[in-house]
């Protein structure tokens, strides 16, 4: 028998070794960094544009604030919050994957974002600032991606100020069964079809479709935030809990 079975985590339906998923994440973002923008526009027909709005909206987030935004990518997110803090606040893009921190300073420098944004590679399970830090952090698509998400949640819990808000936005569970086969069918059928023809890697889409249905769902999820700390944890279901944005705050 073996005394010290290893801790495993889950890579899409794969189930691996907890050591093994953070480097396995890191592949596909390497792979898909540079065609991220315009497969999240094709994948989602654009949709992904009012799931983020719709989380700039949620967020209180005013001139002078200290935000996050955790797995920030490509920094679609940072762009906005870059203008609502202004210069007297300040954004952190914080993500582990130096190929997407690389893709989303680009753009960002290229869109005339300079002066009050920092990118910063960072592991969502060991964030490095000090406690009581932020006003606001995101984490958009993001943390299906972590392993240990419960350390993750307790992470940003730690580094909120006082009266701060944590918004995950997240793939979840679609609220009608008609939807949800729809759903499968799109993510299992043309999803990976359209990962190969684009980005010419099929697996990372099919990775993408899996993580998504392995992902906790709604209410299992504001458990996971009630657990790290978050108080009046809600959440609202965009496109028919295709998507679900989760807010909490520390107070
Ligand atoms: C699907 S992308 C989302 C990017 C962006 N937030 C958006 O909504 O377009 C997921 C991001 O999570 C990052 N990520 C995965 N695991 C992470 C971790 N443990 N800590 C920080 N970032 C992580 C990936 O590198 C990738 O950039």
């Amino acid at each position: 028998m073996n005394e010290n079975p290893e801790k495993t985590a889950h890579f899409g339906y794969k189930t691996v070794a907890e050591t093994e998923k953070a480097s396995m994440v890191a592949d596909v973002f390497h792979s898909v960094a540079t065609k991220y923008d315009v497969m999240n526009d094709l994948m989602s027909f654009g949709i992904h544009r009012l799931w983020k709005r719709q989380t700039i909206a949620s967020s209180g987030v005013r001139k002078g604030h200290y935000v996050l935004d955790l797995a920030g990518g490509t920094g679609d997110l940072t762009a906005k919050f870059s203008q609502l803090v202004g210069d007297t606040g300040q954004v952190v893009l914080g993500d582990i994957n130096s190929s997407m921190l690389k893709v989303g300073r680009e753009k960002l420098h290229n869109l005339g974002l300079v002066g009050n944004i920092d990118y910063v590679q960072m592991n969502a399970e060991a964030l490095p600032f000090p406690d009581n830090s932020f006003d606001l952090i995101t984490i958009a698509f993001g943390l299906r991606n972590v392993t240990d998400q419960n350390k993750a949640l307790r992470s940003m819990y730690r580094i909120l100020k006082p009266g701060g808000r944590l918004l995950v936005l997240e793939f979840s569970k679609p609220e009608h069964e008609l939807l949800n086969k729809a759903y499968d069918f799109y993510s299992f059928n043309l999803l990976p079809k359209m990962g190969e023809l684009v980005a010419n890697d099929g697996e990372s889409y099919k990775y993408l479709a899996e993580s998504i249905r392995m992902h906790p769902d709604q209410e299992t999820l504001k458990t996971m935030m009630n657990d790290a700390g978050f108080e009046q944890t809600t959440y609202q279901n965009l496109t028919g809990g295709i998507v679900a944005l989760h807010r909490g705050f520390k107070y």
